[in-house]
């Protein structure tokens, strides 16, 4: 492995409903990005700015991918703005397919790679147009166990447990200026629901099957949008509304406005769920070596 410190690397910048990405194409897996490395990339006065780090590698190169390499060849090594390892990132998988497609990795239309919640299957439309990826199933836990509390800005507000291989706490609260400015991480209670941490969401409706929501992610803080958070909004939503696509044989379909855009989300029958939004690469550029503090 090579220290980032030692070699220039290529770097691109993408976003996904400007929840935003430092790209970094490292087939090969040979170079090494530590934590505070990652972090300094996304600073935002003193880097390049962005939420998280996607770093491009064969799954056969990378330990955590190897045992998917059968499957898909990419994996999405995704880090979040502090340098912290996360399982999964919606919006972080359509700005990766869309590099793999931008770099001839792939063909428009459909694909497969891993993330460490599992391999994810993706659509990408044809001239740059939306991309769809399959986000596996929502878990639910039922009862107390789904049950916590979310309290920010000095209130309080009841919440659903829902896992998109992330953790997420989902909140539905009368106006989305309640949460307040969330400079800091929510308090969730009780401390025993998310020992890894959580990403807190709150949710207003808009009509129909038709939600907006903030997001504080762990790791990344208030972001303009998150895909899994988008993911869990929807099935919450779908729940506490009556809708449970593997029960009713239906599946359903919300539009979930984030503040850097808009993404719709469908619960199939099989409990599957899929995303579907842009995804759109900005700029291309080297870095010579991440000076750090
Ligand atoms: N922005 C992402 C989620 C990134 C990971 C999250 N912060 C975590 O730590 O779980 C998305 O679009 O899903």
């Amino acid at each position: 492995m090579t220290s980032a410190q030692d070699v220039p690397f290529q770097f691109l910048k993408g976003h996904g409903t400007e929840n935003d990405f430092v790209i970094i194409p490292d087939p090969e897996g040979g170079l090494e990005l530590s934590a505070p490395e990652v972090a300094r990339l996304c600073d935002r006065r003193a880097g390049i700015g962005a939420d998280g780090v996607l770093r491009v590698v064969r799954s056969a190169a990378h330990p955590d991918a190897r045992a998917m390499a059968g499957d898909a060849e990419w994996f999405m090594d995704y880090r979040n703005g502090d340098g912290s390892v996360a399982e999964m990132c919606g919006n972080g998988a359509r700005v990766f397919a869309r590099y793999l497609q931008r770099a001839g990795l792939v063909q428009p239309g459909d694909l497969t790679f891993a993330t460490r919640a599992g391999v994810r299957r993706a659509h990408i439309a044809k001239d740059e147009g939306d991309i769809t990826v399959a986000m596996g199933r929502a878990g639910l836990p039922q009862g107390a166990d789904g049950e916590v509390t979310v309290r920010a800005a000095g209130r309080s507000w009841p919440a659903r447990k829902v896992s998109m291989g992330n953790p997420h706490a989902v909140a539905f609260v009368g106006d989305l200026a309640d949460a307040g400015p969330l400079l800091d991480a929510p308090e969730t209670a009780p401390a025993s629901a998310y020992p890894e941490g959580v990403n807190v969401e709150f949710v207003v409706d808009r009509g129909p099957r038709h939600v907006a929501l903030r997001v504080h992610e762990r790791g990344s803080g208030e972001t303009r949008s998150c895909g899994t958070g988008a993911c869990a909004v929807m099935v919450a939503a779908a729940r506490r509304d009556g809708a449970d696509p593997q029960k009713d044989g239906v599946p359903v379909t919300y539009t979930v406005d984030v503040p850097g855009g808009r993404l719709v989300i469908t619960e199939r029958t099989d409990g599957e769920i899929e995303m579907t939004g842009p995804a759109v690469i900005v700029a291309e550029g080297r870095i010579d070596s991440i000076p750090l503090p």
